[in-house]
């Protein structure tokens, strides 16, 4: 059985000038999933965020978030949280009248979830949110997203302020939460091995194109370093896709992408390594860079 996707983006662009934030992308977001968008500084990760957000107007293609244009439209826009580190609130604004307004704003917002969250990031209801830490910001973005339980929720790297304790924190309530209330989460983060045990799918933007989208686990077995003399290291990937080679005195280090026979490279002598999602990340997106 298929299930309409939450968010489905056909030949989407936004320019600024001449700078193509977001140039000619397509894919889906299904349902319930955790969704790492990752890129480097100016991919373009914000830019997709708002336009999926109503926040930003496309130069061309078609977005549905919820089956609608998501621009102007509160119905949709009602089922979406999206969390940024510059968020920006009234200046009269205490703690207590973001959690108020977060309340009044999210149909699933659940309450004992918020003040939970409260305590655990130790937010100081009646202060001022202008006299806040920066880490305080981040802790209270993090705490209105997880607790607003919107069908579709963006994290744009909220928790950059957060210390690594609280980043924890956050990377657990979601967890926990999320298997209890699944829903769809795009986090977007240049923090790929932190919230690598986290994604379920992995979208990667490159100068405003989607370069890889695939699932996390399919990633995870796809990828890997063989490392040897270069005659043998040659033999057996000759079937994968290298991403990415170099000479370590008499060795040989192919980064590659498909099947290596393990019983083979034992053989051989070479040695083969997983690759983690950050080292993957960084290959794909040096090639797409040199090519
Ligand atoms: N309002 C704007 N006016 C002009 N250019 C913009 C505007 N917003 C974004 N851009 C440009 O679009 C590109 C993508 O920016 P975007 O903020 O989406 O990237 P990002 O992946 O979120 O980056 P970072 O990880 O650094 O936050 C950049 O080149 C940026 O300078």
């Amino acid at each position: 059985m298929t299930t309409t996707p939450v968010v489905s983006v056909q030949g989407v662009s936004k320019r600024f000038g001449s700078v193509a934030a977001v140039d000619d992308v397509s894919f889906d977001l299904r349902r319930n999933g955790i969704y790492g968008l990752l890129g480097r500084n100016g991919a373009g990760k914000t830019t997709l965020m708002q336009l999926l957000t109503g926040q930003q107007f496309a130069t061309g293609g078609t977005i549905r978030v919820l089956g609608a244009d998501p621009v102007e439209n509160s119905q949709v826009l009602r089922q979406v949280s999206f969390v940024k580190e510059s968020q920006r609130y009234p200046d009269t604004f205490k703690v207590r009248h973001v959690l108020l307004a977060g309340r009044l704003l999210f149909p699933e917002w659940d309450e004992a979830f918020a003040r939970s969250l409260v305590a655990d990031f130790q937010l100081p209801v009646g202060r001022l949110v202008k006299k806040l830490s920066r880490g305080m910001l981040s802790a209270l973005g993090v705490t209105v997203g997880l607790a607003s339980r919107a069908p579709l929720t963006f994290f744009d790297e909220p928790y950059l302020g957060l210390d690594a304790v609280s980043r924890q924190l956050f990377y657990d309530r979601l967890l926990a939460d999320y298997a209890e209330h699944p829903r769809t989460v795009v986090l977007s983060t240049h923090l790929i091995d932190e919230v690598g045990d986290l994604i379920e799918h992995v979208l990667l933007i490159e100068r405003g194109r989607i370069v890889l989208d695939e699932a996390a686990d399919a990633l995870r077995g796809q990828v890997v370093t063989v490392t040897g003399p270069a005659p043998a290291v040659d033999r057996l990937t000759v079937n994968t896709d290298e991403l990415h080679r170099e000479q370590l005195g008499p060795l040989t280090r192919a980064t590659v992408r498909g099947a290596v026979p393990a019983g083979a490279a034992r053989e051989a002598g070479v040695q083969l390594e997983p690759v983690s999602l950050q080292q993957l990340v960084v290959r794909i997106t040096a090639r797409k860079a040199a090519s």
